[in-house]
């Protein structure tokens, strides 16, 4: 089962549009990680088993694991997903882009080094340099679109022609770069105008929506505007309002009760 099925099924089985995100960041976790060899892989897992059952997908953020040399603890973290939570989709937030050569290896790194069902990728370099990652029609691409950050309109909203640059990126990828169906689009909750126009634009796409709670993204706005025709449509990530709920022994308890309050909360208004 490609990607996109993948996580359509999820979405489904587990009445759930949120997206984990995995940043660990070893100076944020409870005391008792201190001195630990493998507390990245060992906090990320207990966070996993804690928030699954209410997780259409997870999304490690590679940069968290990279910083502190830790790519394989991120191999054996999907490799648990997978192995422990079947069926639960893995997006592997990377950001890749590159002239087509270099690109190839960067597919190579996501999904057969790390094992990632998807990946974010930014489109700005064109057609060739995400052509490596589209090949491989079974694995998701999740290209950046209209972003959570404060900076995102200095090129992202720039007119082209009456119409705005990230109108383009989604019109071209729906309508040229999909055609094995394998492709989505980063759009940040922080933006919700912006995500009426995108799912305008791009019909039933999924939708990895980051911008939720630590960077101020309002839930029911995001889910108006964003979901598809049958309410769906939607990965919504919570990375740090999730992971660190709780820097104490109950850090478990209280991640998965923060994954469980954003389901129901989007929930309400699908
Ligand atoms: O536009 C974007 C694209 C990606 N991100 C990533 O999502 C998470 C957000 O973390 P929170 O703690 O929930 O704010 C993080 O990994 C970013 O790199 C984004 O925020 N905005």
């Amino acid at each position: 089962m490609g990607f996109i099925e993948q996580l359509r099924a999820r979405w489904q089985a587990s009445n759930s549009l949120v997206c984990v995100g995995l940043d660990p960041d070893p100076a944020k976790f409870p005391p008792m990680f201190a001195g630990r060899d493998d507390a990245i892989f060992e906090f990320c897992r207990d966070i996993v088993d804690a928030t699954a059952e209410f997780a259409c997908a997870f999304k490690p953020q590679i940069a968290y694991f990279a910083a502190f040399g830790a790519e394989d603890a991120l191999r054996r973290l999907i490799a648990h997903i997978h192995d422990a939570h079947p069926g639960i989709p893995v997006i592997l937030d990377a950001k890749r882009g590159d002239i087509g050569s270099t690109a190839s290896m960067y597919a190579i790194e996501a999904f057969d080094r790390f094992g990632a069902d998807a990946v974010t990728l930014n489109p700005y370099m064109g057609h060739d340099s995400a052509q490596p990652f589209l090949d491989r029609a079974g694995k998701g691409c999740v290209f950046l679109c209209h972003t959570s950050n404060p900076g995102a309109g200095d090129f992202q909203d720039l007119d082209f022609g009456g119409t705005p640059l990230y109108q383009h990126v989604a019109e071209t990828i729906a309508a040229d770069w999909n055609a094995h169906g394998n492709c989505a689009l980063v759009v940040g909750a922080t933006y919700p105008e912006e995500l009426k126009a995108i799912r305008g634009i791009v019909g039933d796409m999924p939708l990895l929506i980051p911008g939720i709670g630590a960077q101020g993204g309002d839930v029911e706005a995001t889910v108006r505007n964003g979901k598809s025709a049958d309410g769906s449509g939607l990965m919504v990530n919570s990375s740090r309002g999730i992971l660190y709920a709780s820097n104490g022994g109950d850090y478990t308890i209280a991640a998965g009760w923060a994954a469980q309050t954003l389901r129901d909360e989007i929930n309400r208004h699908r």
